[in-house]
């Protein structure tokens, strides 16, 4: 007999789990849809989790070995991959299983198959043993995350080359690799085989690395990533990849002159794209040419009743965005089936990013365009904390609004930047001005002080121009 749902969610990874989390502590009935023989989704399993716990060790040993800075001797170090990888897979069984209970837990019915749209009401799930049993419901979330875009590239495919899925798997490393991307994958990962001394090369297309941060953040990045023996080929075009005499061979054109970089392995990192391909979507009317697939702020695909979360709909591809999308999507999906309007939205406000390369690189906000904002900037080699950790490199960058000095843009490059950019979000929230950092109390000495810097130099101009008017 065909079961029949109230909301009907596909995919539990981040954007479906806080969905069904959220939508199950109503008297509702769900379905919740996901085909991975292991759940628990992209971050756990081969995203955020497993690339941190990389990540940890190649800059613990970096750092052990410059430790007689420090005024330490330590003998011989070295890297042993195996056991890097031992240390990854144990933690992230251990993530997915508690992920897996939380999941199988939840209040709902959880079928463990493929699904697609018959009609804008009905789903087909494929069943591992081929099963097959349809589902009709009112709403939809489909929350089927992404998957690596992997473009025509001449002889790229029959060459070979490793992804974030396949690195996360190595047991040795190269002797040497060409990574194609800048983005956050490419400088996350060419820093951790670059630093477990592997000789790295990025080749990008844009003229920056992390091309959605701040310019002077790119560069600072680059600066660094040169510093330790990384090169970086910036505003390039990607010809052709080939094998020639037992390596591998990226062919560019590099500011327009044609360029060749030989390696043992390439790393692919030219970024991902939505999951939504076998969903039937265009069967049912939804155009998927069109990204971001959530045509509004509410979440909705262009058939109101069905919503869009996470890396499936092209927005961002950031966890704890998915999660919100997820729980936004599910609250309007609450709402339609009450009989009202979706009146939920996700505010992009405070749209954070982070990437852990060392230095890490943070930012919140949106960075000011046409709009007048005044900006002040503080070098972490001019603070006192940041010269005894022996964490120079980068700074923190406030724009506040001219007038009444609210914070609306903070970028950071340097150390704890993951952490410290939470100091600037949390004061936005609150719309939070340089004045309130001002005022706040910051212990001394800390890598925190460093916000208050800025802040005061743009409070100060604030003040200034305020007694003039006066
Ligand atoms: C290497 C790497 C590092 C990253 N590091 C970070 C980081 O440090 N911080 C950060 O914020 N983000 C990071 N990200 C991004 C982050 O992992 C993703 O944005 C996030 O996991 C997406 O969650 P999601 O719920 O949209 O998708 P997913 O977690 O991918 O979930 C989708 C689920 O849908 C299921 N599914 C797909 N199709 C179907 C179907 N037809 N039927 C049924 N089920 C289906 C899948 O099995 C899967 O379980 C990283 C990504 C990568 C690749
Ligand atoms: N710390 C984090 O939060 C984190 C870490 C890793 C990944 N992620 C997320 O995972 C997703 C995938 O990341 P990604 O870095 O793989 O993708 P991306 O799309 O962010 O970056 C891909 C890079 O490749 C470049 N590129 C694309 N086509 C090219 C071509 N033909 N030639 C040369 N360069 C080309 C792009 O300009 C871009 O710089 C993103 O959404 C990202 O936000 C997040």
């Amino acid at each position: 007999m065909k079961k029949h749902y109230e909301l009907t969610i596909i995919g539990a990874g981040s954007a479906g789990f806080a969905a069904a989390s959220l939508a199950s502590k109503e008297p509702i009935s769900i379905a919740l849809i996901d085909k991975a023989e292991k759940l628990s989704g992209l971050c756990i399993l081969k995203g955020c989790m497993p690339s941190k716990t990389f990540i940890e060790s190649s800059n613990r040993y970096w750092e052990i070995r410059r430790a007689n800075r420090f005024g330490l001797k330590v003998g011989s170090v070295s890297a042993d991959m195996p056991s890097i990888q031992l240390r990854k897979k144990t933690l992230i069984e251990e993530f997915a299983r508690y992920r897996e209970e939380e999941i199988l837990s939840l209040p709902v019915d959880f079928y463990r198959g493929s699904a697609s749209f018959i009609n804008p009401n009905e789903l087909l799930i494929k069943e591992a043993d081929s099963k097959e049993r349809v589902i009709s419901s009112k709403t939809f979330i489909i929350a089927t995350g992404s998957l690596i875009d992997i473009l025509p590239i001449d002889g790229l495919v029959q060459t070979g080359f490793l992804t974030s899925d396949s690195a996360l798997e190595l047991n040795q490393l190269p002797g040497s690799l060409t990574v194609l991307g800048g983005g956050p994958v490419g400088c996350e990962f060419a820093q951790f085989f670059s630093r477990l001394g592997c000789k790295t090369t990025i080749v990008q297309r844009s003229p920056r690395l992390l091309k959605s941060f701040d310019p002077e953040v790119s560069d600072c990045l680059k600066e660094s990533f040169l510093s330790e023996g990384i090169t970086v080929f910036s505003d390039t075009q990607i010809k052709a990849v080939t094998k020639e005499k037992g390596r591998k061979k990226v062919s560019f054109l590099h500011k327009g002159k044609k360029t060749e970089v030989f390696s043992e392995e390439i790393f692919y990192a030219l970024g991902r794209k939505p999951n939504i391909e076998k969903l039937g979507l265009e069967k049912i009317g939804i155009d998927t040419s069109m990204q971001p697939l959530s045509i509004n702020d509410k979440m909705q695909s262009s058939i109101p009743h069905i919503f869009i979360a996470g890396d499936a709909s092209a927005n961002f591809g950031i966890v704890h965005i998915a999660r919100e999308e997820g729980e936004v999507a599910a609250k309007n999906a609450l709402e339609i089936l009450a009989g009202k309007s979706p009146t939920y939205v996700v505010s992009r406000r405070l749209a954070m990013e982070v990437v852990f390369t060392d230095p890490e690189v943070a930012m919140v906000g949106l960075l000011p365009s046409n709009r007048k904002v005044l900006c002040a900037k503080y070098m972490f080699r001019d603070h006192g904390k940041a010269i005894i950790e022996g964490k120079e490199e980068g700074f923190v960058k406030i724009c506040a609004d001219p007038s009444s000095g609210e914070i609306l843009f903070g970028t950071i490059i340097g150390p704890h930047a993951s952490e410290l950019i939470h100091q600037l979000s949390q004061c936005m929230y609150f719309k939070g001005t340089v004045e309130d950092l001002v005022k706040m109390p910051f212990y001394h000495p800390t890598l925190s002080e460093i916000i208050s810097y800025p802040a005061e130099e743009i409070f100060t101009t604030v003040r200034e121009k305020k007694k003039k008017i006066l």
